[in-house]
């Protein structure tokens, strides 16, 4: 299964040069798409007594005609409801017209237990809020509480930012959708109102996709796992790549020892607690295997960078917004090396809130260290105020924007964390999980990050990888996980993916 996400622009694109290349004419594309939901329907509700066919104006009302039409042809008794015609002449037109159910206006549908709802009123060209028959059909499929398959979308969602554009949208028990994902198929609330999302092939094939060019993906193992860095046989503990993570004060040590447990359990072969004089004894008193060593400023993080020569740093987890915080990332990318990284997370975003143009600079530099950001929402709108404000832009691009403007990968955190590279490459994490909103979560995505760059692993595909791995290791622990438990937990996750 591909794992490139198309934005709706992008799917009428390939649309366009599928219909020129050929086999398949714009009502053949629409006749498969209709069977494709069709069999699924039959396949997933055999017994199904009725099924209630909305169909709008657009080629999604058409697959809305092709399905009834086949449901019919096998014995189901169905009802078509429609808002609205298909344009005379449109591929829409021809199925409506070779549909043998005469359509009658949406106001009067009217659904009971055990039917089955196929909603093709809008997909990709949704482009105002649902209008008020719409909305009460969503209310009656609501109160009848009966299965809605959508058909491309759930209507009333937008494709490209997964937001309802009005106030309602219908919520599907499946949705069926054509050739590729879209964005608000894995954005929330979209991903939420599609209920299982089934990608049918409809013989649009992969040179069109390849042709169209497609920069957004769904995060994933295909997506990374040959650029993952596989620990050779002859390895030693240098060649893994050397994490140092800045410790904070006194009573904010443990964000960088949760950073560090991390990017140790992700393969790095050493990782260094850089601590103040003063949390020293506290640190100490917490590792084992993982190194210590008293860095209480510039000059002794600048000795530690060229003596013991880091691959990656972590800075900003419980270090404290301010000042030294700024000054010490800045020195890090301006004179660390281009093949050194710095996650920059938590209190790290935040301190560049009143000065992010300087982070920015220092970021687009030549020969400048590489940069990561881990945001969550508020963290990104300290710092990307304008991108975060502009409602018209969906998380996707959001984080696109960010990743162009600060030079480096973008990982926006969130139940829908989208990772996103200065290049233009994007990816949507689908597999998130509520258990990871625990305080010290993202201080071990940070150093999971840090190993995977300090490995050698290129920027977007680490951040991309340490993403997923992250939710995984959530996902197989369950209920009852704590930050603490997430390095641990990644061991049965690198079982599989090392192989
Ligand atoms: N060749 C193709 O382009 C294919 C398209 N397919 C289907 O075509 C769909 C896209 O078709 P369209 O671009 O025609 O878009 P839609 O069918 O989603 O809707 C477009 C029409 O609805 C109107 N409209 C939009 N929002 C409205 C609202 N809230 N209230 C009232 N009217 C509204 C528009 O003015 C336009 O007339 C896809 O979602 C997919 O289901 C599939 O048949 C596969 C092949
Ligand atoms: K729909």
């Amino acid at each position: 299964m591909s794992n490139e996400i198309l934005t709706p622009h992008e799917m009428a694109e390939a649309d366009r040069l599928a219909i020129a290349a050929g086999p398949f004419s714009g009502i053949q594309l629409m006749c498969n798409a209709g069977a494709a939901v069709a069999a699924e329907v039959l396949r997933r509700w055999p017994a199904a007594i009725r099924a209630h066919v909305l169909c709008g104006p657009g080629n999604n009302g058409g697959d809305g005609y092709v399905v009834a039409r086949l449901l019919a042809d096998v014995g189901v008794r169905v009802t078509v409801w429609a808002e609205g015609r298909p344009k005379a002449g449109s591929d829409a037109a021809q199925a409506a017209a070779e549909c043998p159910i005469e359509a009658q206006p949406i106001s009067g549908f009217h659904p009971e237990g055990g039917d089955i709802v196929v909603d093709a009123l809008y997909g990709a060209g949704l482009s105002k809020p649902l209008s008020p028959s719409a909305v009460a059909a969503i209310v009656k499929c609501r109160k009848a509480k009966i299965p809605v398959v959508a058909v491309d979308l759930p209507s009333g969602i937008s494709g490209e930012t997964g937001h309802p554009v009005g106030d309602e949208a219908f919520r599907a028990a499946l949705t069926v959708t054509f050739v590729r994902k879209k964005p608000g198929h894995l954005l929330l609330p979209g991903r939420e109102a599609c209920g299982e999302i089934l990608v049918a092939d409809i013989g649009i094939g992969a040179e069109i996709i390849a042709a169209v060019g497609p920069k957004c993906f769904e995060n994933g193992p295909v997506l990374w796992q040959s650029r993952y860095p596989m620990p050779a046989a002859d390895t030693h503990k240098y060649r893994r790549g050397h994490v140092g993570v800045f410790s904070g004060g006194p009573s904010s040590t443990g964000a960088a020892r949760l950073a560090a447990f991390a990017a140790a359990r992700a393969g790095v072969g050493a990782v260094t607690v850089l601590s103040p004089g003063n949390t020293l004894a506290t640190n100490a008193a917490h590792l084992t295997s993982i190194m210590l060593r008293r860095v209480d400023d510039i000059d002794a993080a600048r000795a530690f960078i060229s003596d013991r020569k880091p691959s990656a740093l972590v800075l900003g987890p419980g270090f404290g917004v301010g000042e030294p915080l700024r000054e010490l990332a800045l020195v890090v990318l301006e004179t660390a090396g281009a093949e050194v990284s710095l996650v920059l997370d938590a209190d790290g975003i935040t301190s560049f809130h009143d000065a992010p143009a300087s982070l920015f600079i220092a970021a687009g530099a030549k020969g400048a260290a590489g940069l990561v950001l881990t945001p969550h929402e508020g963290e990104f709108g300290r710092l990307f105020p304008d991108i975060a404000r502009d409602a018209a832009l969906s998380k996707l691009e959001k984080a696109r924007k960010a990743a162009a403007r600060s030079h480096g990968v973008v990982i926006y955190k969130g139940p829908d964390t989208v990772i996103a590279s200065p290049d233009g490459r994007a990816a949507i994490n689908a597999n998130g999980t509520p258990l990871l909103a625990t305080a010290g979560s993202g201080d071990v995505l940070s150093g999971i990050v840090a190993a995977l760059l300090a490995q050698g692993m290129p920027a977007f595909e680490a951040a991309c990888a340490a993403v997923w791995m992250h939710a995984e290791a959530a996902r197989r622990f369950g209920p009852g996980l704590i930050a603490e438990d997430l390095p641990l937990a990644l061991c049965p996750v690198l079982r599989e993916l090392l192989g």
